[in-house]
């Protein structure tokens, strides 16, 4: 058994230009945890999830997953997480379903695993279509079928339920649920205070490109003696407007 821990971030900072995006963040999640990353607009949640994923190269510190660095990227590593991209990243003018049997075909999944992932997200009705045609929310669950076809241990989702209708919002948190369920280590970043209150084990709460708190919605609702995750995030970010 491998006990290293699914994360393990360590001092990351990252600058563009004038602005210092990420600020010296440090934190671990463990193999099987629902994690997620919050805070408002700018705060450097995505900047955040990219140094991490191996994205982008960090200006200082450093990220493991799964006990591997993450920068330089690596295949082996690669074929172990899951990363939502953004739709725009799809292989031009395939179908939905030629777009996910593509990823799948990458990482040798076979065909049929492709075609439950896409009913999976309710997309099976659309697998004719043209991904420039789908509406955004069916572009951005495709998006996120193909980042779990080849059911990687560790997934990173980049405020996957913006934009969704409650219909799609609702299944996708029992997809992500049911992932995780399964083993799987999750992380997310939304806006969402709800949806990160029901699904997540701990919770990092960031802004100005560093992390103020970390913990259990429920223990900081009660260290900070409010009612609800939206009152922490709040009282602990402020309320004026970001970027
Ligand atoms: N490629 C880039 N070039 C220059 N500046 C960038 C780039 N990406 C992000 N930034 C800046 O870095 C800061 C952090 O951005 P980031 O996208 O990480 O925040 P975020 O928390 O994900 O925000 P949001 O909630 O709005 O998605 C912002 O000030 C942003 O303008």
């Amino acid at each position: 058994m491998d006990n290293t821990a699914a994360i393990a971030v360590e001092g990351l900072r990252k600058r563009y230009g004038d602005v210092q995006a990420v600020d010296g963040v440090s934190f671990e999640v463990a193999r099987g945890e629902f994690y997620g990353i919050l805070g408002p607009n700018g705060a450097g949640k995505t900047t955040t999830l990219e140094l991490v994923e191996g994205l982008r190269e960090p200006d200082e510190g450093s990220a493991r997953l799964l006990g591997e660095p993450a920068w330089p990227r690596r295949k082996d590593l690669l074929r172990r997480i899951g990363v939502q991209l953004q739709a725009s990243a799809f292989f031009e003018k395939l179908t939905a379903r030629e777009q996910i049997r593509t990823f799948a075909a990458l990482y040798d999944v076979p065909r049929e695993r492709a075609d439950a992932m896409l009913e999976s997200v309710g997309l099976t009705e659309k697998r004719d279509v043209r991904d420039d045609k789908l509406s955004g929310g069916q572009a951005q669950r495709l998006s996120i079928a193909c980042a779990l076809v080849h059911d990687p241990e560790l997934v990173f989702l980049d405020e996957p339920t913006t934009g969704l209708d409650p219909q799609a919002r609702r299944n996708l948190w029992d997809l992500l649920r049911g992932l995780n369920s399964a083993g799987r280590t999750v992380v997310l970043t939304t806006h969402y205070m709800d949806e990160a209150e029901l699904l997540c084990d701990r919770v990092a709460i960031m802004d100005a490109g560093r992390i103020l708190r970390v913990g259990p919605p429920a223990d900081l609702i009660r260290e900070l003696g409010v009612d609800t995750l939206e009152d922490v995030f709040l009282q602990l970010t402020g309320r004026e407007y970001r970027e």
